[in-house]
């Protein structure tokens, strides 16, 4: 496997600009960087300018949770922008998803530009078991809800899901083939877990069937960010390649 075929999206979970650039200027490497609600809550969209002129892919998670028509205002916006993937709550229901799925499309071909794959988080990778007994009170099994979250996204024509590396393989057996699966919550051996409750370290997660996997900490926090990213890399080379898949 060359590194063009590594699958690693990077967070840019940092405060502001200056401090997003420093990352993407120590990791050179990163071709598909994650702008999630810090930064673009603290920027708006300069930063995803900056990634464009720099030929990156851009991961726009901001993970919407509204009503029908103000999730397909947002995501009609967020399409705009001309980003890669986007995120949305499966927990939205089906006539969200559904309008969030058409909105995307009506706002790309407004702005010119390709529509994002449109993915649905199915459940938070930081939630346990147990809290989704007691806190969320939901009486499914976790990976029985999550694999109805995505089933339901399937149905409500999302392009994907994001699911913990515990559940990714189910989904994959389970969803058709094109359905996009994008694992947070991967920890290699070396590194802490910190909040992330269902992790799996990244080749045993490409290895179930994930076509991408979202890392952050172990690489952006680690003393020498591009020395952990190529131990990653290194790890995923070792693996076998059959489940990765291109994202076009
Ligand atoms: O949508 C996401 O990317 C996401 C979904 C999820 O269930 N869990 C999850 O951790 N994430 C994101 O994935 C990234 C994980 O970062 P690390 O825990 O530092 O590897 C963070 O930016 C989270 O916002």
């Amino acid at each position: 496997m060359n590194d063009e075929k590594i699958k690693i999206i990077v967070p840019l979970d940092v405060p502001d600009l200056d401090s997003a650039i420093a990352l993407i200027n120590k990791l050179p490497q990163v071709t598909f960087w994650k702008v999630g609600l810090e930064l673009f809550t603290s920027t708006g969209p300069k930063i995803l300018d900056i990634l464009k002129s720099r030929q990156k892919r851009i991961f726009l998670d901001l993970k919407f949770h509204d009503i029908p028509n103000t999730v397909a205002g947002a995501c009609r916006a967020a399409a705009g922008y001309g980003v890669d993937l986007l995120t949305i709550h499966a927990t939205c229901g089906s006539d969200a998803l559904k309008a969030a799925a058409e909105a995307v499309e009506i706002g790309a071909q407004k702005a010119g530009t390709k529509p994002p794959q449109l993915i649905a988080i199915t459940l938070l990778t930081s939630i346990s078991p147990r809290q989704l007994a007691f806190d969320l009170k939901i009486p499914l099994e976790l990976p029985e809800f999550a694999l109805e979250m995505a089933l339901l996204a399937e149905k409500s024509g999302l392009n994907g899901a994001v699911c913990s590396p515990q559940e990714v393989q189910q989904l994959r057996e389970t969803c058709k083939s094109d359905f996009l699966l994008v694992c947070p919550g991967v920890r290699p051996t070396w590194s802490d877990k910190g909040d992330q409750k269902r992790s799996l370290t990244p080749s045993q997660a490409i290895t179930a069937g994930a076509d991408y996997l979202v890392i952050g900490r172990p690489i952006t926090a680690a003393a020498e960010p591009e020395l952990a990213w190529n131990l990653i890399v290194e790890e995923l080379k070792t693996f076998p390649t059959k489940n990765q898949r291109p994202l076009d």
